[in-house]
C-alpha cells in the first residue's frame, strides 16, 4: 500500500502527484490526470496487440523464422518465464520485431505542424500548415529497401536498424521520431517479445487456410477478420 502522499513512481502514481502539487502553476487538474490515462491506455493497447498480430502471422507463414525463433527462446530461458537478463539478448526476436513493424507499422501516418516558414528540399512550406509523413510508404520504398521490399527478410536487421537503413534514421519510423516519438517504445517491444517467447515456449503455429488477408485502418493497421492460426503444443 502508498503512504499517504506517496502516489508511487509508476505514471499514474507521477500523475496523481502532479495533480497535487504545491505549485498552482505546475499542478495538472483531475481532467488532465483523466485524458492522460486515456491517451496512453489508447496508444499503448491497440499498437503493441496488432504487432503482436502481426508477427503471429509471419511466424506462421516462414516457419523457419518461427524455428530460429523458438531455438533462441529455448536457449535463453527453456521453459521459465522470459527474465529481464535474457530479454535484451533476443537477437533474432529483434530481427522479426523490426521486420514486422516495416512491413505492418501499426501507425501508417504522423502529422507535424509547420511552426514557421521553412525551406524542405525543393519546397517552401509557408507557417501553420500541417505536414503528413507517410510512414507506410517509406517503408515500402524499394529505392530505400531493394526490389525484394515486400518480402519478409528479418536478415535486413542482423546488423541493426542503422545498418539497415543506411545510417538513415528518416525511413524507418514504426515508433516516430525526435522529441515526439513513442513514450512506449521499450515496453512495446519488451511486452512483445515476452508474450511471443510464451506462445513459442508452447506452440508451433501455421496459417489457418480460414485466413483471409484484409489490412484495416482502425486508429491501429489491423487485420480486419482477425488472424487464425493453428496452434499445435509441444
Ligand atoms: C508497437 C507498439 C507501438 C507503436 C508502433 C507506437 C507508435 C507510436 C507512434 C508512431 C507515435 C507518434 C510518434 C511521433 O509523432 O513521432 C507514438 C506516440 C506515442 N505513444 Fe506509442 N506506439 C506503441 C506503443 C505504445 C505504448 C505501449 C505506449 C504507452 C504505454 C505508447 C504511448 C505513446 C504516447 C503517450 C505517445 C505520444 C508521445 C508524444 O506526443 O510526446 N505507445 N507511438
Amino acid at each position: 500500500m502508498a503512504e499517504v502522499g506517496n502516489y508511487g513512481t509508476d505514471i499514474l502514481g507521477l500523475l496523481v502527484k502532479a495533480s497535487h502539487d504545491e505549485d498552482e502553476n505546475k499542478r495538472i487538474t483531475v481532467e488532465t490526470v483523466i485524458d492522460e490515462c486515456k491517451a496512453i491506455y489508447i496508444a499503448g493497447h491497440e499498437t503493441t496487440t496488432t504487432l503482436l498480430s502481426w508477427s503471429v502471422l509471419l511466424l506462421a507463414i516462414h516457419t523457419d523464422w518461427q524455428e530460429e525463433a523458438r531455438k533462441e527462446v529455448l536457449e535463453l530461458f527453456g521453459q521459465q518465464h522470459p527474465n529481464a537478463e535474457g530479454i535484451p539478448r533476443m537477437k533474432k526476436m529483434n530481427m522479426i520485431i523490426n521486420e514486422s513493424l516495416r512491413l505492418y507499422p501499426p501507425i501508417i501516418t504522423m502529422t507535424r505542424k509547420v511552426q514557421r516558414k521553412v525551406k524542405l528540399g525543393q519546397f517552401i512550406l509557408p507557417a501553420n500548415i500541417n505536414v503528413t509523413i507517410l510512414t507506410l510508404a517509406l517503408h515500402l520504398d524499394p529505392q530505400i529497401w531493394g526490389d525484394d521490399v515486400y518480402l519478409f527478410k528479418p536478415e535486413r536487421f542482423s546488423e541493426g536498424i542503422a545498418k539497415a537503413t543506411n545510417n538513415n534514421p528518416g525511413v524507418y519510423l514504426p515508433f516516430g521520431f525526435g522529441q515526439r516519438s513513442c513514450v512506449g517504445m521499450n515496453f512495446a517491444i519488451n511486452e512483445t517479445k515476452i508474450a511471443l517467447s510464451m506462445i513459442l515456449q508452447r506452440y508451433a503455429f501455421s496459417l489457418s487456410p480460414t485466413y483471409s488477408h484484409s489490412p484495416v485502418q482502425l486508429l491501429a493497421i489491423r487485420p480486419q477478420h482477425g488472424i487464425q492460426v493453428k496452434l499445435h503444443p509441444l
